[in-house]
């Protein structure tokens, strides 16, 4: 197939994890699925309400795989299944809005307006709840204690959560209340508040380039768009003259591991991927660290799976990846990129809560803001956790994917840009 010659020529065919100590997985139990899964680049979305993890795995058999050295580590147990009748699920359903595979040509040079013009776009639904709202409250009185609660009732069936619309409601009441005020005005006001929120959070992940190679480890639920963030780093990293080299860890979903190989061709960003299916995607990460030292890489960009049985299952596949990865340089990963999928809204929070449990959670990515009518859900997670967001993604492209600024998406969220 023209994939796996394409993976040939960029990865030369994969090297082996080193093998010295054979560790058998204690989440080898994924051997028992069908293998449908395998020739679809990427599933379409499961219309019934679905668990993050806890579904049984739909990949092709997986054999026992091999972590790289590691004298200090004892066999690990043999394989165990948990019952699927007690699943984990890590928070809500996600919604049947994945869309199909679609992997784009990196396009040319970035387009900012075509971008905001999705982003704006993307939101119009989010915007359209919110703005249809405050026209109602506002346009016909003046901000008194009953407009400001219907107001505050407004923004929480927006997605932006009950902190930050409680937030945003104060500012109101400070520097308005009792005046009359017209919709643009209101408007106006209101992005003001919710940028006020999102300033401190809009961060862009800066490259280190001294460090050879930057680790970024990414890091999600299935289906957020780890893979697709990861491809449009990487164009873009190589469109700033970095040398890139990306780990296709999700070794759970072949489909994932092909995908990257067709960005790496297009990219020319090299892909560590693994050898055979069934790999141990944190010896792939430790092979990936070594091959992007060895050839002075700028960064590493690492991917990983997102689906597991259970939440315990992918809890320890990343904490190893971290813990193998550390056996070359204690310092990596320099980022953990958690990406989240702004399609679910309320969802995404306690995802990053689940996520920050598992791994040191250092950036956010929020993909799907072209279909999304929770974008307000990003004023949610910048108020209660205040971690960075570097970057927002509004389509399947790499100039899709831009670092996240406030002051616009507070506004394309009100509807004024
Ligand atoms: N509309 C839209 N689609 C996106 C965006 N980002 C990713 N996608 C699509 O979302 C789907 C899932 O993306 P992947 O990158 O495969 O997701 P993943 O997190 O790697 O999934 P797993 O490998 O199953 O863990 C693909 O069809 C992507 O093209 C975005 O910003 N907007």
């Amino acid at each position: 197939m023209a994939l796996r010659d394409l993976w040939r020529r960029v990865t030369g065919k994969g090297e082996a994890p080193p093998a010295e100590e054979p560790e058998s997985r204690s989440d080898a139990p994924l051997a028992d699925a069908p293998s449908a899964e395998a020739q679809v680049p990427h599933p379409p979305a499961d219309p019934s309400p679905e668990p993050l993890t806890p579904e049984p795995p739909t990949e092709p058999a997986r054999p026992p795989v091999v972590e790289p050295p590691a004298p200090e580590n004892p066999p690990a147990p043999p394989p165990e299944m948990p019952p699927p009748s007690v699943p984990e699920p890590i928070s809500d359903p996600i919604p049947p809005e994945i869309t199909p595979p679609v992997i784009e040509p990196p396009g040319g040079p970035m387009r900012m307006g075509g971008f905001f013009a999705k982003l704006k776009q993307g939101l119009s639904r989010s915007t359209a709840k919110l703005t249809d709202s405050i026209t109602g409250v506002f346009t016909k009185r003046k901000l008194d204690d009953a407009a400001l609660e219907e107001l505050e009732e407004t923004l929480i069936a927006a997605d932006l959560g009950v902190k930050a619309s409680g937030r945003v409601v104060e500012g109101f009441r400070r520097t308005r209340f009792g005046r009359e005020a017209t919709d643009a005005e209101i408007k106006g006001a209101l992005a003001d508040e919710i940028a006020a929120i999102l300033g401190p959070v809009a961060k862009p992940l800066v490259i280190d380039r001294a460090l050879k190679p930057h680790v970024v480890l990414v890091v999600g639920v299935n289906g957020t768009g780890k893979t697709t963030t990861i491809a449009k780093l990487a164009e873009q990293y190589r469109a700033d003259g970095m040398k890139v080299i990306m780990c296709a860890g999700d070794t759970f979903r072949a489909a994932a591991v092909e995908q990257l190989q067709v960005w790496g061709s297009r990219t020319g960003a090299e892909v560590v991927a693994p050898a055979k299916d069934g790999a141990d995607a944190a010896g792939l990460a430790f092979d990936a660290l070594s091959r992007a030292r060895d050839v002075g890489a700028d960064v590493l960009l690492v991917d990983t799976a997102g689906r597991l049985h259970n939440k315990t299952a992918l809890m320890e596949e990343l904490r190893k990846i971290v813990r193998v990865m550390k056996r070359q340089d204690a310092a990596v990963p320099h980022s953990v990129l958690l990406v989240l999928d702004a399609t679910t809204g309320q969802n995404a929070v306690s995802q990053l809560r689940v996520f920050s449990e598992m791994v040191e959670v250092s950036g956010l990515v929020v993909t799907k803001l072209d279909g999304s009518a929770k974008g307000g859900v990003v004023v949610a997670l910048a108020e209660e956790f205040g971690t960075p967001i570097h970057a927002v993604g509004v389509g399947e492209t790499a100039a899709d994917l831009r670092p996240f600024e406030a002051r616009h998406f507070a506004r394309a969220l009100v509807g004024l840009e």
